[in-house]
């Protein structure tokens, strides 16, 4: 070893190697684990072992010279190094810096030397010496146990000594290394103490032979692949108390069979009725006519506006039905059917019919949850499942893991979509009756209306995100009716999913979203949802139109409208209040927004699921955190509240009505009513905040007892005024929108009239100069 181990291993992996295992021995290892941990293999958590995906292992020395990965492929524990061209491929080439490789640091290391062929030479090197390594000890267990008994200390060499506590610390590090330690149970903040105290017994241990055949190979994956199985017997023994703790807090945050959470749903023969196809082709008419009929049924909606359209459709059919949104409880008298948002499902009623709308909402980041708890939890003879095909393949899935019958519906659009060609050519002048103008921001809703108002004699309706869906309701009714004025709709992607509304034509403001961090261009599912309220069957227009403002987005538009529907491949999940319940009890003192990030470090999933995200119901525990004297179920219900994070109005209510409630004090809300509708911008968002907070209470009062929040027709009756006066200050708004700064300083922009913020859509640009969109003609996508 002329050039030194180091040298020799750093110029190897500059090129990249691919370390392929068998699995064979992996096999061998899962049966030792389990036999310790007495599980049967299956329920070892395999995920944790990656036998099936490239593990991307940072090389310590990459940081301060070569920049570059190693990717190994991990089926086992015998190892070849193998780096033929072939192995060279993309997964490589994408994990890899080489943008920050030191490009002089190589060259002044290897002077006058052949960089490829030493990195040949030393790859070869290193392969044959592991090569050796495994051929010579094949029982590296066997190995371990020969070491526990060996009286002798072994005399090291200085460079020996270094290189091994190089191979050791490389091994400290291992990403690898510490996945695979799962496996048994040793966590990742204990695994590099495990790892050190394995280096000591080892260096004190070891013959040296076999130090030497080890320095040979070196700090690697090969060495640490070698050394794991040893390790594996070295932390069972040395372990067992931090073992068995890890496990149990393991075991408490176990997802990985959400279907067996719910014993009742799956000791029936329930019948799933799949509803599948675009949008307005009848799935929730054709599941709601079975739900009518059945003696009672359960109506699950993603959004409160679709539960009170349902509730109503359904009462005024002649079957009485309730509502059940967090925040309101209608009961009708009589009623044996309910319309409910997906959030308020009751897994214990028993029902013949129950409908779960947008059923691909399962895949939603953080309210998928909802919809995955309905499927798997619903106790009902018959589900009916509407949605589009993209969560199709995994409800098929999950229909084989519960034991129930799927039946599969599929649906075509009852009109196509046509999507016009000329666009508004970026006039909202251009505007006409029956248009609906989307819009993704607040700000741009009102720019738009006040154009449109001032331009042209149309007037304008609004729903958004922030207006109370009482408010909603009451501007898609004035929108719908056909007899006033208000006959052009401005709205923000809270018109999406499912609603049945008078829209003529689709006209996209912009093709932009704020997605809370940056402008991203909005998801094609999204386009689709959106631009399917237009041309409804029923409606004024059943023949649906879409377009753009501006030409510049018609490319993307048609994009997003014939891109074909993404497989899901997961689902969301998220545990129970008593899952969180159980896991607190194994880490004691743990403040709530910790306790909720430890869950999901630690929680087992198996490959359909993922743990949905929960950042907001974190920022609310961080709030609460100086509350003292609540219940961790009292806490989690508060986290749990519908709450604008961003709106420290809203935050500061909702900390009082906590601490008030950890006093046991009746809860009240101290706040000012305005006297009279908006008559700026400002009192506008004023009378949506308190609007927002009152809402919080109402929910809060459905989650806790009646004695604790007794002022809930007070508060009723002060948010009926609100929608009351929001109404109006709708019908009525005629300002000029302030930007944040002119707000600040109270200064007046100039009037240049109307301006639209510049488009991030770039690509759709080139595309139009490629297409030569001008000449399009109108387009059916569907
Ligand atoms: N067979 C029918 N007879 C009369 N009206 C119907 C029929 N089927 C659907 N409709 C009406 O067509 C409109 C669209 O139907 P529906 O809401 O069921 O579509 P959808 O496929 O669920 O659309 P989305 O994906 O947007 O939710 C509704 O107003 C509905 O009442
Ligand atoms: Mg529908």
């Amino acid at each position: 070893m002329a050039r030194g181990v180091a040298g020799v291993l750093r110029r190897a992996y500059t090129s990249r190697v691919r370390v392929i295992l068998s699995t064979r021995k992996l096999h061998s290892f899962r049966e030792t684990e389990s036999r310790f941990l007495g599980n049967p293999v299956s329920d070892v958590p395999t995920n944790r072992f990656c036998s099936d995906n490239p593990v991307r292992i940072r090389l310590p020395w990459n940081d301060y010279r070569f920049g570059s990965y190693v990717i190994g492929k991990v089926r086992g524990f015998s190892s070849t190094v193998d780096n033929n061209g072939e192995n060279d491929d993309k997964e490589a080439c994408e994990g890899s810096e080489s943008d920050d490789f030191d490009e002089e640091g190589v060259i002044n290391e290897l002077a006058d030397v052949d960089e490829r062929l030493m990195n040949d030479s030393a790859v070869a090197e290193i392969s044959e010496a592991a090569r050796a390594l495994n051929d010579r000890y094949q029982d590296p267990v066997g190995l371990y146990r020969e070491l526990r008994e060996s009286e002798v200390r072994c005399k090291l060499q200085h460079t020996e000594f270094d290189t091994l506590h190089e191979i050791f610390g490389y091994f400290a590090q291992s990403g690898w290394g510490a996945n695979q330690a799962l496996a048994i149970y040793i966590g990742k903040s204990f695994f590099p103490t495990a790892v050190s105290k394995f280096r000591d017994f080892f260096i004190e241990k070891c013959r040296i032979e076999v130090v030497e055949d080890l320095v040979r190979v070196g700090p690697t994956d090969e060495a640490i692949k070698f050394l794991f199985p040893m390790f594996v017997e070295f932390c069972i023994e040395e372990f067992p108390d931090d073992i068995k703790r890890f496990k149990s807090i393991v075991d408490t945050a176990d997802l990985t069979k959400p279907a067996a959470w719910f014993p009742f749903a799956r000791a029936m023969k329930r019948k799933i009725v799949y509803h599948c196809g675009p949008t307005n082709s009848g799935k929730t008419y054709n599941a709601l006519q079975r739900f009518m009929e059945a003696k009672n049924g359960l109506y699950c909606s993603p959004l409160r506006l679709l539960a009170m359209e349902v509730f109503d459709k359904v009462n005024a059919s002649g079957v009485y039905c309730s509502l059940l949104t967090g925040q309101e409880k209608k009961h009708v008298p009589f009623a044996k059917h309910v319309s409910c948002t997906v959030e308020m499902v009751s897994t214990d009623e028993l029902y013949e019919v129950a409908v779960i709308d947008e059923i691909q909402m399962m895949a939603d980041f953080s309210r998928g949850h909802a919809w995955t708890k309905a499927l798997l939890g619903l106790k009902a003879d018959e589900i009916h499942l509407c949605g589009d095909p993209s969560v199709l393949d995994i409800v098929r899935k999950m229909c084989a893991d519960t034991g129930d019958e799927l039946v599969e519906e599929h649906y075509e659009r009852f009109k196509p979509l046509v999507v016009e060609a000329k666009t508004l050519l970026g006039e909202l002048k251009n505007v006409k009756s029956g248009d609906c103008v989307v819009a993704f921001s607040r700000r741009e809703i009102f720019e738009v209306k006040m154009a449109i108002e001032k331009h042209t004699n149309h007037r304008c309706c609004v729903i958004y995100g922030a207006l109370p869906p009482e408010t909603r309701r009451q501007q898609a009714n004035l929108f719908n009716d056909q007899d006033n004025e208000y006959d052009v709709l401005v709205a923000s992607d809270a018109v999406g999913m499912g609603l049945n509304l008078n829209i003529r034509r689709v006209v996209f403001y912009s093709l932009n979203k704020y997605n809370g961090d940056k402008m991203v261009p909005v998801g094609a599912s999204q386009v689709k949802q959106i631009a399917g309220r237009a041309g409804r069957r029923g409606s004024s227009y059943p023949d649906g139109l879409t377009t753009t403002l501006h030409l510049e987005d018609l490319s993307y538009l048609i994009e997003c409208l014939q891109q074909p529907f993404d497989e899901v491949k997961k689902v969301g999940l998220f545990p129970f209040f008593e899952q969180i319940e159980l896991f607190a009890a194994k880490v004691p003192d743990m403040a709530f927004s910790k306790l909720l990030e430890h869950f999901g470090t630690h929680c087992k999933l198996d490959g359909s699921y993922f743990l949905c995200r929960h950042d907001h119901v974190k920022k609310v525990a961080n709030m609460l955190e100086k509350v003292e004297g609540l219940s961790l179920e009292d806490r989690f219900n508060f986290c749990f509240a519908p709450v604008n994070i961003r709106n420290p109005q809203a935050m500061y209510h909702l900390l009082r009505f906590a601490s008030t409630y950890s006093n046991d004090l009746p809860v009240n809300v101290a706040m000012g009513m305005p006297k009279g509708s908006a008559k700026n911008d400002t009192e506008l968002l004023n009378l949506e905040s308190k609007h927002q907070i009152l809402s919080t209470y109402l929910w809060l009062s459905n989650q806790f007892e009646k004695k604790n929040f007794p002022f809930v027709e007070k508060v009723e009756a002060m948010a009926a005024d609100i929608e009351q006066l929001l109404g109006e200050s709708l019908c009525k708004a005629s300002w000029k929108m302030e930007s944040k700064e002119e707000k600040a300083k109270g200064k007046k922009k100039e009037d240049r009239g109307y301006e639209r913020p510049a488009s991030l859509i770039k690509l759709v640009n080139k595309r139009k100069e490629e297409f030569g969109l001008k000449e399009t003609p109108n387009k059916v996508v569907s």
